[in-house]
């Protein structure tokens, strides 16, 4: 049944695209979505002919057709933004807010409703069906609103429920997570130009690497220190290139990066309070 939902998309950026070209290669009919952005026309243009979907340009006009509305604009731009189209929704409308670091009561505050909040924390792999997405209920919402947002979510990937308060570290984990594999990948091709390989090859030596070691993770009932110690012969090649890592102190500057992303996330949250004081 959800999939005949109507849906909102306020924000049109990389998150709603990913989401957008997920969910419409699964249960969603293109005509359900209605995308809507501030003021970059080109962009609906784009995402009208790259998926089909409806794009609006009236905001009020999008959020009164719509039985969910997704917000998906950065945190400091929240309160503009519903601000615009405060008067359309209803109580009987299901938000659902990706935005990192912003609590679900904040939005019920800028809603100016009863309404039931989902706050979600998808990421970009969304659009290839493969997000890691956890979601949180805010105080006006119900197991019936929970169900829809799981169903939704599902079309991108895996979901899994938590309490509110942990999603800031989730967003540090899984949301920001895939920029950390990313930047993994360009240092190993940096790495590869600057001991002779071709870009082609390397890329592609690079790539089955990547997955082959995300399928051991996966499929393996071994610990990660035990596939590694399995690559790292004594002596050998993995142990010179580790220890180079140890002495950069790798794994720390991970842990610190992590915390520091869920960190911010706090931040962000607080400064939309700060903000619409
Ligand atoms: N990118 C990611 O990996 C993830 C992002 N998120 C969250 O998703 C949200 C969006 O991020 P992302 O897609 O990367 O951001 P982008 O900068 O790519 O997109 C932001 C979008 O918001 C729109 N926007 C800005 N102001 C308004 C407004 N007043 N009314 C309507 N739309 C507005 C912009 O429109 P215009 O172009 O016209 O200015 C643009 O379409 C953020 O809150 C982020 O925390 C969550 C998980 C992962
Ligand atoms: O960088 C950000 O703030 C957003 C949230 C998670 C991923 N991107």
């Amino acid at each position: 049944m959800e999939k005949q939902h109507k849906i909102a998309f306020i924000g049109a950026g990389a998150m709603a695209e990913a989401m957008i070209a997920g969910m419409t290669k699964t249960l969603y009919k293109p005509n359900q979505l209605i995308v809507t952005n501030r003021a970059n026309k080109d962009r609906l243009s784009y995402l009208a002919n790259t998926y089909g979907v409806r794009t609006e340009t009236n905001k009020q006009q999008a959020v009164q057709e719509a039985d969910i509305i997704i917000l998906a604009m950065k945190p400091k731009d929240v309160a503009n933004s519903m601000a615009e189209f405060v008067s359309s929704i209803r109580e009987d409308h299901l938000i659902i807010s990706v935005l990192a670091g912003v609590a679900t009561d904040s939005i019920v505050e800028l809603a100016k409703k009863r309404v039931p909040v989902v706050r979600a924390m998808p990421n970009t792999s969304a659009a290839i069906g493969k997000s890691a997405t956890a979601i949180s209920l805010g105080k006006f919402a119900n197991e019936q609103h929970l169900a829809i947002a799981k169903s939704l979510f599902e079309t991108v990937g895996l979901v899994t429920v938590v309490e509110e308060h942990h999603l800031h570290a989730v967003t540090a984990l899984s949301g920001s997570g895939p920029a950390y594999v990313y930047y993994l990948v360009e240092a190993m091709e940096k790495a590869a130009n600057e001991i002779g390989l071709e870009s082609n090859v390397a890329k592609s030596l690079i790539l089955q690497t990547i997955i082959g070691a995300a399928e051991m993770l996966k499929h393996s009932p071994k610990h990660p220190s035990a596939l590694r110690k399995e690559v790292t012969s004594p002596n050998g090649t993995t142990e010179a290139g580790i220890r180079v890592l140890e002495a950069y102190r790798y794994q720390e500057a991970m842990i610190a990066c992590i915390k520091r992303a869920m960190e911010r996330s706090i931040e962000l949250g607080k400064e939309l309070i700060a903000m619409t004081k």
